[in-house]
């Protein structure tokens, strides 16, 4: 099958690769002219576990420009693009805007549009009557909306591993869901079947589902604090059953990347648009927005006064094996460490700094990292972390205390070399 892919940052690069992997014939398109120079290149512009080596495997099914002409000969069409948050929690849909204008004026043929990056309810809709005013004829195309639900990190993975495909239909559609079957067809999941505006819910309420987890074991790492007790086998005790399930029960910095926030805050949005007061997803929020604030206080407790401190922070990317940093809560603390005069060491496998701050310098190696500091920070849980060699770390260090804001790390392996350990929740 021809397929165009529209985007090509984590999921249209990602789902370009897979695609081009499943045997089709797929080309992406991206305005931004950079990233097409880069690929035409070889080199993926930003780092994805195993997407290099994909795309360099299936080159000769997968080609990347920024014409717009080569979406006359795809069968299938999916938007990819972002969906950044408004400052008022809204959903800045203007990238979606630009490849209607597009579409508009391209499509000859019968297309499927479909609709990957995520959207707030009643989107596709939209965009179904937006693309016909434009003067798209209606019997030319379908708009089927089908959420992504990949993790940065292993992203290709998750691609071709998915625990269900979600696919949204408008109401007398009976022929997309075989086109979309015919695209994923060599990957093995379950297929929903909804409407439109279900498959755009879905993925909302999954996300804050996950998000409501991660502040729901953050608060009782608060009540854990309060009475001594480790919050690590709160979230094995609960997660043992299986109607709670062990994942997403990791307390520590809080929630970040570009999906969770700007996703929580446009389901709220969306709920407050037709009146529903969402008292969950705001607590969820609050929760998350305050976590930073608990943790940097419970390391002024230890380190203050704060001014003049050398801090090593271990991480900057908002999650492990990515070097994303969009709302990283490890920049975060970064720059209220910064802000309260500490000199920071900061150091990160794969990530940079998004932009210069005071007193703050970006190191190359958790060695460089931890001369000389009076504490030590872990602020994103890369696996490179969790086996450091303590003792070594003592011995470098001019304090002793190591702050585990991610829970990762064996605490008596820490003590164990004359360290102080502090964790989330684990007190
Ligand atoms: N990053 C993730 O893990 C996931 C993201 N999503 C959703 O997928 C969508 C995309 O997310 P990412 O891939 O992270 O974004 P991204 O920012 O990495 O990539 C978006 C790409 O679209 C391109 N683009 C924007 N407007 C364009 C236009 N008019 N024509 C051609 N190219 C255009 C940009 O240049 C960029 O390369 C968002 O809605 C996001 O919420 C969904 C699941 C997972
Ligand atoms: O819509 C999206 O973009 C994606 O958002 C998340 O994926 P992602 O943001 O890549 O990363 P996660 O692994 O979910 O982590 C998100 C944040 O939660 C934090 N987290 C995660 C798990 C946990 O137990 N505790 C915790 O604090 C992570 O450190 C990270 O900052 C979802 O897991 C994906 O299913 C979804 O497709």
């Amino acid at each position: 099958m021809n397929i165009c892919i529209i985007g090509a940052g984590y999921v249209g690069l990602t789902t370009a690769a897979v695609l081009a992997e499943l045997g089709h014939e797929v080309h992406c398109i991206d305005h931004d002219e950079r990233k097409i120079r880069l690929l035409n290149n070889g080199e993926v512009p930003f780092y994805e576990p195993g997407l290099e080596e994909l795309i360099a495997k299936n080159d000769n099914y997968l080609t990347f420009s920024g014409r717009w002409d080569d979406i006359k000969r795809a069968a299938v069409v999916v938007i990819c693009v972002g969906t950044p948050p408004r400052p008022d929690g809204g959903t800045d849909l203007r990238y979606i805007e630009a490849v209607l204008d597009r579409l508009a004026t391209t499509i000859k043929s019968y297309k499927t549009i479909v609709t990957k990056s995520t959207v707030p309810p009643g989107t596709n809709e939209w965009m179904r009557a937006e693309l016909i005013r434009k003067g798209v004829k209606p019997q030319l195309f379908r708009i089927v909306s089908n959420p992504e639900f990949l993790r940065e990190g292993s992203a290709v993975y998750d691609m071709f591993h998915p625990d269900k495909i979600v696919v949204g239909l408008e109401p007398d559609d009976d022929q997309s869901l075989a086109v979309m079957q015919a695209v994923y067809a060599g990957i093995n999941a379950p297929y929903l079947t909804t409407s439109l505006t279900g498959a755009e819910l879905i993925k909302y309420a999954a996300n804050a589902f996950l998000a409501t987890k991660i502040s729901f074991i953050n608060e009782m790492a608060r009540i854990c604090d309060a009475f001594a007790v480790d919050v690590n086998d709160i979230a094995r005790g609960i997660g043992l059953d299986p109607r709670i399930g062990p994942h997403f029960l990791r307390a520590g910095l809080g929630y970040g990347g570009s999906c969770f926030p700007k996703d929580i805050k446009a389901l709220e949005h969306a709920a407050r648009s037709r009146q529903v007061e969402p008292h969950l997803l705001k607590a969820v929020q609050t929760i998350n927005a305050t976590q930073l604030d608990v943790c940097f206080q419970k390391l002024n407790e230890q380190l203050a006064p704060l001014t003049d401190k050398k801090i090593a922070v271990l991480g900057i990317s908002f999650k492990p094996n990515t070097d994303d940093t969009r709302f990283s809560p490890a920049e975060a603390l970064i720059r209220r460490l910064s802000e309260n005069g500490c000199t920071v060491a900061a150091y990160d496998p794969k990530a940079t700094l998004s932009e210069p701050l005071t007193r703050v310098t970006q190191v190359q190696s958790v060695h460089e990292a931890i001369q000389g500091a009076d504490g030590l920070v872990i602020a994103t849980d890369w696996d490179e972390f969790r086996t450091l060699d303590w003792g070594q770390v003592k011995a470098a260090m001019n304090g002793t205390l190591v702050f585990d804001g991610r829970n990762c790390l064996d605490r008596h392996a820490v003590e164990q070399s004359g360290l102080r350990y502090m964790g989330v929740g684990r007190p």
